[in-house]
């Protein structure tokens, strides 16, 4: 029986030496992985921002370091108002703290969690959204997310949404380059990955359409008892879209983001241009009450 390691407690109150500011540690709101995660107030201005606590005594082995450096270089260099903000990353003899822009509408599982299957509109709104953030992180910083899930995508206190925890992203540094290794194990993971054929930004059109579809439909497209038969479903790209609840736009597009062959499948900008994006009711923004009672638009 594998005996939790264990770490020392995190201080109620962390400082950041190096740009002076001193965080007092509030309320716990989850974890992911080796993080733990917490509201975090500035003991100046009050600003309270999401800190991610990592203990160093779980980042054991020299390959994990490098995972967390590559994060932390990584998500210093965006600014989208679709992907979580990085604020700063600090450490301290026990830990290794990094503060992001809070969401205080949690991520959007906890939104289907609560809903279950949503309207088209909201998966409209959400799916813009979440077509933006890639198209930057694509196209603009040549990033692949690869990781992209409900519980990782954040909806702030505006209701705007942000792709969040590059954890397990990488940059493409050249047009043709295929990436033959991933560690981890994406949620929503592509069939390209499965049969380890080299992956590219086509894998986070292919979580994003996996992501359409539970928002839509209240379930996943491949979700089965045993994690085998996902995956051979997901090589087979076996799954049903009910044509009674979904609408033949939006049935087109996640089929367009569920191609099995990388080179067929929709791109970020092609997304943004299809018809169940631009055509049909888009909210400016979704009232709060969403979150928890289907919404009527008149
Ligand atoms: C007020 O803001 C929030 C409240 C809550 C909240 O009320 N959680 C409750 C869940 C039920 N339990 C019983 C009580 C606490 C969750 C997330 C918030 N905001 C937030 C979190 C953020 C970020 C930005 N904003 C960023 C950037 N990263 N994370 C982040 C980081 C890690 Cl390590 C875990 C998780 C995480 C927390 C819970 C579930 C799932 C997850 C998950 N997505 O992994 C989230």
């Amino acid at each position: 029986m594998s005996r939790r390691r264990e770490t020392a407690p995190i201080p109620t109150t962390v400082s950041d030496t190096l740009n002076g500011v001193t965080y007092k540690r509030l309320r716990y709101l989850g974890k992911g992985g080796f993080a733990r995660c917490y509201e975090f107030q500035n003991a100046t201005t009050g600003e309270v921002v999401a800190g991610k606590v990592v203990s160093k005594s779980l980042l054991t082995k020299p390959h994990q370091k490098e995972k967390m450096m590559q994060e932390i270089a990584l998500h210093k260099t965006l600014q989208h108002r679709n992907v979580v903000m990085f604020k700063s990353s600090f450490q301290d003899p026990h830990f290794v703290y990094i503060t992001l822009e809070i969401c205080k509408k949690q991520s959007l599982m906890e939104l289907h969690k609560r809903r279950g299957p949503l309207t088209e509109p909201e998966v409209r709104y959400y799916m813009k959204q979440i077509g933006e953030g890639m198209d930057y992180l694509h196209n603009t910083m040549k990033i692949i997310h690869r990781d992209l899930k409900l519980g990782n995508i954040f909806i702030n206190s505006d209701m705007v949404l942000k792709l969040g925890d590059l954890g397990l992203a990488t940059r493409i540094n050249s047009p043709d380059e295929r990436k033959r290794t991933l560690c981890g194990t994406p949620n929503y993971i592509a069939p390209e990955i499965l049969v380890k054929s080299g992956h590219s930004f086509e894998v986070d059109m292919w979580s994003s359409g996996c992501i359409m579809y539970t928002l839509l439909v209240g379930k996943p497209p491949f979700e089965t008892s045993s994690l085998k038969e996902t995956y051979s479903r997901i090589k087979r790209t076996e799954y049903v879209i009910p044509e009674d609840t979904v609408g033949p736009a939006a049935s087109n597009l996640i089929t367009s983001m569920l191609m099995n062959n990388p080179k067929t499948r929709i791109t970020a900008t092609k997304m943004l241009q299809h018809e169940f994006l631009t055509e049909g009711y888009l909210p400016k923004r979704l009232p709060t009450s969403s979150l928890t009672v289907r919404p009527h638009f008149t």
